[in-house]
């Protein structure tokens, strides 16, 4: 069970029917061996929802495990009101579920548009239909739709990713780690980007090991520990709470008041999109484009290796 009493667990969420709803999941890969140990969580329409907590606590299992990609053992997983229990991916992504892993995310052998069209394979009419809302959601893919995804930087594989999950017009967005291997101002682009798309009507649960910038985009966020939910709620209110910070940002902060200063710009360029305006960010970001420094990860040279191996269980998954 749970370490949060029942009420507290989702705390600051809308009522209703949730979009997405895990309820206390046991899953894992190894016979025997549960990694999530009775994890819950809820994504309401139009919420942008946050797990961040330590190394090893079962963040991505359990990202994996609303996505058909690790067994689950025990408990329930329902899209609204429908059990959806290890149902496989793809049958997810039909019923609207979108899946951004955080290594590995591209066909590097296949263009920017290729990669594209992988998003809607099982609904190749829907390409032309949605090509053109992709890249105007990320304009830098649209100047080289042709180009090889292998030749692209870390940050672009990244929008690249994103680009395909959302070719398939999900209602709900999973994002493993969009800032992993990722520069400062990259990984400030990442969640700017992220919080574009939640604000454009998907509904997100993002996986974070950045909890602070995490926790600053986020409605709500769950910090997990050990495969249970540990403390949850509104993203502002976790930053401030004392325990979250002993236990959580203190250690994940090397200055903290380098990270706050850093922080207030991403709120500000947040804020001055929604508004309309140009934020810090985009200055930061004319730097960076112009500079000749390549940026970052390779698919080669993944930032945690032992992400690299996806999946899990080979039991028998429902068939529809
Ligand atoms: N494919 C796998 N096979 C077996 N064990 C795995 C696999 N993937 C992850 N694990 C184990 O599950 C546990 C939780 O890993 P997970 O990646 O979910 O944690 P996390 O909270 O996302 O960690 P991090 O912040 O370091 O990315 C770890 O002990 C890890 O070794």
């Amino acid at each position: 069970m749970s370490t949060e009493t029942a009420q507290d667990l989702h705390r600051g969420a809308p009522s209703g029917t949730p979009l997405l709803h895990a309820d206390d999941l046991y899953a894992g890969y190894l016979p025997g061996i549960n990694i999530l140990q009775g994890c819950s969580l809820v994504l309401h329409p139009g919420e942008l929802v946050g797990i961040i907590g330590p190394n090893g606590a079962g963040k991505s299992t359990l990202l994996k495990a609303l996505f058909g990609l690790v067994n689950i053992r025990e408990g329930s997983l329902t899209l609204k009101g429908e059990d959806i229990t290890n149902k496989r991916a793809d049958v997810l992504v039909r019923k609207g579920v979108g899946f951004v892993p955080q290594t590995n995310n591209v066909f590097p052998s296949l263009t920017i548009e290729e990669n594209l069209q992988m998003g809607v394979f099982q609904t190749p009419k829907q390409f032309a239909k949605r090509v053109d809302a992709v890249f105007d959601m990320f304009p830098e893919l649209g100047k080289r739709r042709r180009q090889r995804a292998g030749a692209l930087s870390g940050g672009e594989r990244q929008m690249v990713a994103m680009g395909r999950a959302l070719m398939a017009e999900p209602s709900v967005l999973l994002l493993d780690e969009p800032s992993a291997g990722l520069s400062p101002v990259r990984q400030d682009e990442a969640f700017l980007r992220t919080r574009r798309i939640n604000k454009a009507g998907v509904s997100v649960v993002i996986v974070e090991q950045n909890a602070r910038r995490c926790l600053q985009i986020c409605d709500r966020a769950y910090v997990l520990d050990q495969g249970r939910n540990a403390y949850s709620g509104p993203g502002r209110e976790l930053m401030n709470d004392p325990k979250v910070i002993e236990l959580y940002l203190g250690t994940l902060a090397a200055d903290v008041e380098a990270e706050e200063a850093q922080a207030t710009e991403v709120v500000g360029a947040v804020e001055a999109e929604e508004t309309g305006t140009l934020g810090d960010l985009d200055a930061q970001r004319a730097v960076v484009d112009s500079s000749d420094e390549p940026v970052i990860i390779d698919d080669a040279d993944p930032i945690e290796p032992e992400h690299a191996v996806d999946g899990g269980e080979t039991q028998p998954r429902d068939k529809e």
